[in-house]
C-alpha cells in the first residue's frame, strides 16, 4: 500500500508534552525537531528527551522522523549518535547543499548502525534545501544516498539566503519548490513543501496547500495540530474525483479489450497518461481510507 506522507508537523525535540503526544493529532508522520526550534542552552536536554521517547513511548504506528543539527555544528555527530541508536523511522537533515553533505551523513549513520547492531540501511534519511546552493543542487542531493525517501524545501532560511521575505501569493519560493519537486520526481522519492509559519491564518495555509499540490508536492510540513485536518483534506481525493477515476479506467479497459489504446469519456480523449493519473487517485483515495479497490474491479 502507498505510504501516505501528506502531513509531517514538528515537535519541538525540548517540549516535553508536546513531544509525549505527537502522534494523536493525525499527522501522517511526526518530526522531532532537534534544529532550529531548539535554544542552544537545551541541545543536550532535546536529544535526551527524544532519545528516550522514541525508546519508551509507543508512537502507534505514526512514522517518526527526527531533524539533526547539521555536521558542520558542534551538535551533528552527537544527535546521529544518539538518534541512530534510538532507531526512528528517518533522519532529516537541514540546510543540505550538496551530495557530500549527503554522502557525510550517510557514513556517519553506516558507522554507528554497525557498533549498535543494527542493519546497515536500516535508518531513513530526508534532505531539507534551504538555500541557493542546496536548490541548484537538488538533484545530485536527492540522489545521492539509496536511503534518501524525500527532499523537502525550507522556506524560511531560504528566502533569508535570496535575501527576500515571504508573500501570500509564493511567488520568491517558485524557482525553489520546482528546483526540488523535479529533483523528486526524477529520483523517484517524495517532494515536501515547508511550513507555513501564521498558524491562525487558515485562508492562507489552505490557499497554500493548494498551491503546493497543484505543483506536484506530496505533502507538507505542518507547525501546529489545527494546520493537519487542513491539509489531509486538500490532500485526499473528493467522491467526484473518485467516481471519475473509475469511470476513466472502466472506459480504458474496454478499450483495451476493443485492441484500442485511446477512447473518448465525455468528449475528452483517454490515453496512457489520463489513464494513469486516474490510477494514482484511486491510490491516494485507497491509502487515505475513502475508497476501496477489489481485485481489479472497481467500487466506491
Ligand atoms: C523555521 C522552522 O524551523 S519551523 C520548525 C520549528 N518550529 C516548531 O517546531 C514549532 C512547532 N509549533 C509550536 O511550537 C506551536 O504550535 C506554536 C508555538 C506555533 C503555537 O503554540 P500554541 O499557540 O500553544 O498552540 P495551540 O494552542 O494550537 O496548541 C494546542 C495543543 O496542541 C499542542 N501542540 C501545538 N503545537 C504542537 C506541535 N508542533 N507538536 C505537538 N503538539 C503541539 C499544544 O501542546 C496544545 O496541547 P494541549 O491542548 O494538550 O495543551
Ligand atoms: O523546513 C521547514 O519548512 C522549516 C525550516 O527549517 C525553514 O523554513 O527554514
Ligand atoms: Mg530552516
Amino acid at each position: 500500500m502507498y505510504k501516505l506522507r501528506r502531513t509531517m508537523m514538528y515537535v519541538p525535540g525540548n517540549n516535553p508534552g508536546m513531544v509525549k503526544d505527537a502522534h494523536i493529532y493525525g499527522a501522517d508522520s511526526i518530526m522531532f525537531d532537534l534544529e532550529d526550534s531548539v535554544s542552544l542552552n537545551e541541545k543536550d536536554a532535546a536529544r535526551f528527551l527524544v532519545y528516550n521517547a522514541l525508546t519508551n513511548i509507543d508512537y502507534e504506528g505514526v512514522e517518526t522522523v527526527v531533524r539533526i543539527n547539521g555536521l558542520d555544528t558542534s551538535y551533528g555527530i552527537e544527535d546521529l549518535e544518539a538518534i541512530v541508536r534510538a532507531q526512528p523511522d528517518v533522519i532529516r537533515l537541514p540546510k543540505t547543499e550538496s551530495a557530500q553533505d549527503i554522502i557525510d551523513v550517510e557514513n556517519e549513520i553506516a558507522r554507528i548502525e554497525k557498533e549498535a547492531g543494527l542493519p546497515v540501511g536500516k535508518t531513513k534519511l530526508m534532505a531539507a534545501v534551504e538555500g541557493a546552493l542546496g536548490a541548484l543542487n537538488a538533484f545530485e542531493i536527492a540522489t545521492a544516498s539509496k536511503r534518501l525517501m524525500g527532499i523537502a524545501i525550507g522556506a524560511e532560511d531560504y528566502v533569508t539566503d535570496l535575501k527576500t521575505t515571504r508573500s501570500p501569493e509564493g511567488i520568491e519560493l517558485l524557482t525553489g519548490r520546482s528546483q526540488v519537486l523535479l529533483a523528486a520526481r526524477a529520483a523517484g522519492i517524495y517532494a515536501f513543501d515547508t511550513v507555513y509559519s501564521d498558524v491562525n491564518n487558515e485562508e492562507g495555509f489552505a490557499n497554500e496547500v493548494k498551491l503546493i499540490k497543484k505543483l506536484g508536492f506530496d505533502g507538507k510540513s505542518v507547525i501546529n495540530p489545527r494546520q493537519i485536518g487542513i491539509v489531509n483534506d486538500i490532500y485526499t481525493p473528493s467522491q467526484k474525483e473518485i467516481d471519475k477515476s473509475i469511470r476513466v479506467i472502466i472506459a480504458a479497459e474496454d478499450a483495451r479489450k476493443k485492441g484500442s489504446g485511446v477512447v473518448s469519456l465525455d468528449g475528452k480523449m483517454v490515453d496512457k497518461p489520463i489513464i494513469e493519473r486516474a490510477q494514482r487517485t484511486l491510490m491516494l483515495a485507497e491509502a487515505a481510507g475513502v475508497y476501496v479497490s477489489k481485485g481489479g474491479e472497481e467500487i466506491a
